[in-house]
């Protein structure tokens, strides 16, 4: 099995999500079929909702045990609880919320009005993520982590010329002043996010090409962060052909 990164184009974005939530579920079987719990993190924008909404429309997710899968994010909008523009919200209202899942195995980030500061908030995050911690890490090791990429590059609220991407001393990190609203934001860290057995980048748009062309040429993870984005067994990017237009022709495996 190779570790390379893998650029895997639908026509649209409705196929695209469709595609990736059946490859989410039968992913989820075979990891449920080996070992007793999955961790799978969730992130936000613009394609998490359209996967969770086609994982939710497809007859197959009946024959996964959710109640053996933790739900974690990879970052949060410091908004809220139930902010319609908050991540877990959103995976909640698209997913989480219809499935039969213990709470206490959703592990939204806190919440702007949970009492705690932002950077409280981060730690508390970090306890959360270190309960679950093996192999002497401190964090789980997610068995797939979904990521939406910015325009501008950005995963989880790691952004562009930021320190967020270089930190590699704790596992999640207070935002300030990001560049995308809101402004105060939690983030996980680079090195939990590769810590994962498998990262999926699902990006749709035309605006979303020129990122993806640099950071697979081999920009710096610095300019476009998420060039700085390798899982331990696979990194897929699951695209749409609008989002393909400056990817290398020999990286692209067409799915139609
Ligand atoms: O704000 C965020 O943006 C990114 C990318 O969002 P998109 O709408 O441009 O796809 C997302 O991955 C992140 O989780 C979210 O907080």
């Amino acid at each position: 099995m190779t570790n390379e990164r893998r650029v895997l184009v639908h026509p649209d974005q409705e196929s695209l999500a469709g595609a990736v939530a059946a490859r989410f579920i039968t992913k989820t079987l075979d990891i449920l079929d080996a070992q007793e719990i999955a961790h799978l993190s969730l992130t936000g924008g613009s394609m998490a909702s359209a996967v969770l909404d086609a994982v939710w429309a497809s007859p197959a997710r009946t024959s996964l045990d959710w109640s053996r899968v933790h739900f974690w994010w990879s970052d949060e909008r410091w908004l809220p609880d139930g902010d319609p523009e908050r991540n877990d919200r959103q995976a909640r209202d698209a997913l989480l919320d219809r499935l039969e899942i213990p709470a206490e195995q959703v592990h939204a980030m806190p919440s702007a009005d949970s009492g705690l500061d932002l950077d409280s908030a981060a730690a508390s995050y970090a306890e959360d993520l270190a309960r679950f911690g093996t192999d002497g890490l401190a964090h789980p090791v997610f068995d797939i982590a979904f990521l939406g990429v910015g325009p501008d590059g950005h995963i989880a609220s790691l952004f562009p010329h930021r320190s967020g991407i270089r930190v590699t001393d704790r596992t999640v990190i207070p935002v300030r002043n990001s560049p995308k609203p809101p402004p105060e934001r939690l983030s996980l860290t680079r090195p939990v996010i590769n810590g994962s057995q498998r990262i999926w980048l699902v990006l749709a748009g035309a605006d979303k090409a020129s990122a993806l062309g640099l950071a697979l040429a081999g920009a710096s993870r610095d300019e476009v962060p998420v060039a700085g984005i390798k899982g331990r067994r696979r990194t897929v990017f699951f695209i749409d052909q609008a989002a393909a237009s400056e990817v290398p022709e020999e990286l692209i495996a067409r799915e139609y």
